[in-house]
């Protein structure tokens, strides 16, 4: 479970730039549910991963998470619980690294400090592992990640952060620079990882159909809140089209609707 309870941010405060994003913020997420994020632009979707992973700290409010207030824990000290994978299918992995070197960070992080060594035994594991991602890694684990597609390291990403057995995994657009055929592969894996471990996930995206198509809930932000909450049988109902009135329902301008529309093109 992850709870952030009154939930105070703003960027340069006391300044002529100063920018309130959240006043007061909560949000329950139970354990298991798998919650998609959308909005327009500078809605506060990054903000909100960020200070859910401690990249940023909020001003006031807490940050709940396995019952434990991490809100003034440093990010290194939440990585322990927190996986998140960002646009940039270079960020997650070690590009000079070769593919089971990149595994083993995981597989020690998953084991919390334990020592465990690269041994035949766990190279079969990793062959397992990666031969489930359908691209042929299983073969090249001593090639360098560089030598690596952006698909394929958004895919070994994916299988890394699942292998250090998150408690939550922050999915930041993931999908969103790869080409349509890789994107489909990796949300395809996540979907079938997040089943599987039963992770908590958090995955913010600006395809609207994607938002509505996979997990089990669906957030809308706007100008730092969120305005919608959807779930259930309202979220397997839902279309596109449905969404985007939704949103105008509550006041958007045509302009704002209209923009949050094209994102889901
Ligand atoms: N590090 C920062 N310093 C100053 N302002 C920031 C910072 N991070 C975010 N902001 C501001 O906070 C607001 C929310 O930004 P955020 O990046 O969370 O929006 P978003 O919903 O992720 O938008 P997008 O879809 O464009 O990525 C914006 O006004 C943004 O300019």
């Amino acid at each position: 479970m992850i709870r952030l309870e009154g939930i105070v941010k703003t960027f340069h405060g006391g300044t002529a730039d100063e920018n309130p994003v959240f006043s007061g913020l909560e949000l329950a997420i139970p354990e298991g549910s798998f919650v998609t994020v959308i909005g327009s632009n500078g809605a506060g979707k990054s903000t909100l991963l960020n200070l859910i992973s401690g990249k940023i700290f909020a001003d006031a409010g807490r940050v709940v998470i396995n019952g434990m207030d991490m809100g003034r824990e440093p990010e290194h000290r939440r990585a322990r619980y927190i996986g998140r994978i960002f646009q940039d299918p270079l960020a997650g992995t070690a590009a000079t690294m070769s593919v089971e070197d990149n595994l083993m960070i995981a597989a020690r992080k998953g084991f919390r400090g334990l020592r465990i060594s690269l041994n035949a035994k766990r190279r079969v594991l990793f062959r397992d592992h990666l031969s489930r991602l359908g691209m042929g890694l299983e073969n090249r684990m001593r090639d360098n990640v560089g030598l690596l597609s952006g698909g394929q390291r958004q895919a070994l990403t994916l299988l890394m952060m699942v292998m250090s057995r998150p408690s939550l995994i922050l999915l930041d657009e993931h999908t969103a620079a790869l080409d349509p055929r890789n994107a489909a592969r990796v949300m395809d894996l996540t979907c079938s990882f997040v089943q599987d471990y039963g992770l908590t996930t958090l995955m913010v995206t600006h395809n609207m159909a994607h938002a509505i198509r996979y997990g089990n809930r669906l957030l809308m932000m706007d100008g730092g809140k969120i305005v919608l909450d959807i779930a259930g049988e309202e979220k397997t109902s839902l279309t596109v089209e449905g969404l985007v009135k939704r949103f105008a329902d509550l006041g958007a301008t045509a302009s704002d609707a209209l923009l949050l529309a094209r994102s889901g093109a």
